[in-house]
C-alpha cells in the first residue's frame, strides 16, 4: 500500500518565553498556525522490516537523524510493528528556518502510519507520541491554529486567523533552535501579549492580529544575525501590514491583506533574497 501525506509549515503569530525549566527546556506560550507551504511525504510498505528515508534535498538527513525516521521508529517500537516502510520526503519547506519543517514531516509520518498500519490512534494519542520526538511535533499533528504551552507540547485549539497573505523570506543562513534558546536572557526579554492575540483571533480582528504579533526570541536572533533585521526592514518598506520573525528564525513573515500589495512585497523581496514565498494560511 502507498499513501501520500501533506506536511505543512507553521508560523508563530506570538511566542513568549516564561522561564527556564529544570530539564533544560524553556516554558513557552506560543500561538501557531499552519500555512500553505508544505512538504509532501510518500509512505510505501516494503517487504522487509526496515525504515528507509529518501529525499532530493542535500540538507535533509537520510538516516536515524531524520525526524520522520524517528517518528516511524517510535511507532514500530511502541506497537511492536515488524513491517517496513519507505519514506520519501519532497522537501519544499526551507530547512532550519523556524518553520518546523522537520517536525511537520514527523507529524505527517505519524498520521500516515496510523492509517497504513491501521493503529486507530486518536489525534491526542498521536500528538503525545509526537512530543517525544520534538517540542513542535504535537502542534504539527493537530495543525490549524493553536496555543502551545509547557515546552510546546500542550495544545489548545484556536480559531483560524482572518484571511490574508503570508509573505515569507528566508535569508541564506540556518539557525539552530538550541543556540537561540541558550542565548535567552530572562531579565531583558520582551513579552508579547498572548491573551490580546487570542482575543484578536476569536474576534477575527485582522488589525489586532497585526498589532499583537510578537516573538520573545526575535531580539536574540537579530543580535546574532543582523541580516534578519535587514529583511524585516525591507518587508516593512515594501508595505506589509505587520512583520515578524517565525520561531527561532531566521525566516521573516509579513501579513498582507490586499493582493496588489502582496505582489509588491513579494517582488521587492525577490530582489535580494533567494527564498521568498507568498502563501495563504490553512484555516481551522
Ligand atoms: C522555536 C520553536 O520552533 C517555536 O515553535 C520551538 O520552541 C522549538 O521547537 P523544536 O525545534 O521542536 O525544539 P526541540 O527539538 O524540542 O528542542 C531543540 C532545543 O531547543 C531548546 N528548547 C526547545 C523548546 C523549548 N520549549 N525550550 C527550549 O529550550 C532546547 O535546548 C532543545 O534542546
Ligand atoms: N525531515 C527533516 N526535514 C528537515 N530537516 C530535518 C529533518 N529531519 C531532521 N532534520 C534536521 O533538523 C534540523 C532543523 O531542521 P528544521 O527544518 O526542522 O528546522 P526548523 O524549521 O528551524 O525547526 P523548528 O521551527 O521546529 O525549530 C536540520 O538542520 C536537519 O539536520
Amino acid at each position: 500500500m502507498r499513501l501520500l501525506v501533506k506536511a505543512p509549515a507553521k508560523i508563530n503569530l506570538s511566542l513568549d518565553v516564561l522561564g527556564k525549566r529544570a530539564d533544560g527546556y524553556h516554558e513557552v506560550e506560543m500561538i501557531m498556525t499552519t500555512i500553505d507551504l508544505a512538504d509532501r511525504i510518500e509512505l510505501i510498505e516494503t517487504n522487509n522490516s526496515e525504515i528507509e528515508i529518501y529525499s532530493h534535498s542535500r540538507f535533509v538527513p537520510d538516516d536515524q537523524r531524520n525526524l520522520a525516521y524517528q517518528a516511524a521508529k517510535l511507532m514500530k517500537d511502541r506497537f511492536s510493528i515488524n513491517r517496513g516502510v519507505s519514506i520519501s520526503i519532497d522537501k519544499i519547506i526551507p530547512v532550519a528556518a523556524g518553520l518546523a519543517g522537520g517536525s511537520s514531516d514527523a507529524a505527517a509520518t505519524l498520521r500516515g502510519l496510523n492509517t497504513l498500519w491501521d493503529l486507530k490512534l486518536s489525534t491526542e494519542e498521536l500528538a503525545e507520541l509526537g512530543s517525544e520526538i520534538g517540542s513542535d511535533v504535537a502542534f504539527c499533528v493537530h495543525g490549524g491554529t493553536g496555543l502551545a504551552q509547557g515546552r510546546g507540547e500542550k495544545i489548545t485549539k484556536l480559531p483560524a486567523p482572518p484571511s490574508c497573505w503570508v509573505v515569507l523570506a528566508k535569508p541564506s543562513i540556518g539557525v539552530s533552535t538550541a543556540d537561540i534558546y541558550h542565548n535567552v536572557n530572562m531579565d531583558t526579554i520582551e513579552h508579547p501579549n498572548t491573551s490580546a492575540m487570542i482575543d484578536a483571533l476569536q474576534n477575527k480582528d485582522y488589525i489586532n492580529v497585526c498589532r499583537n504579533l510578537g516573538n520573545a526570541l526575535e531580539k536574540v536572533t537579530l543580535n546574532l544575525y543582523p541580516e534578519v533585521q535587514h529583511i524585516k526592514d525591507q518587508m516593512e518598506k515594501f508595505g506589509a501590514d505587520a512583520v515578524l520573525m517565525s520561531g527561532s528564525g531566521p525566516t521573516v513573515f509579513g501579513l498582507v491583506q490586499h493582493d496588489s500589495r502582496m505582489q509588491r512585497v513579494y517582488n521587492g523581496l525577490r530582489g535580494f533574497c533567494n527564498q521568498v514565498y507568498a502563501v495563504r494560511m490553512l484555516g481551522e
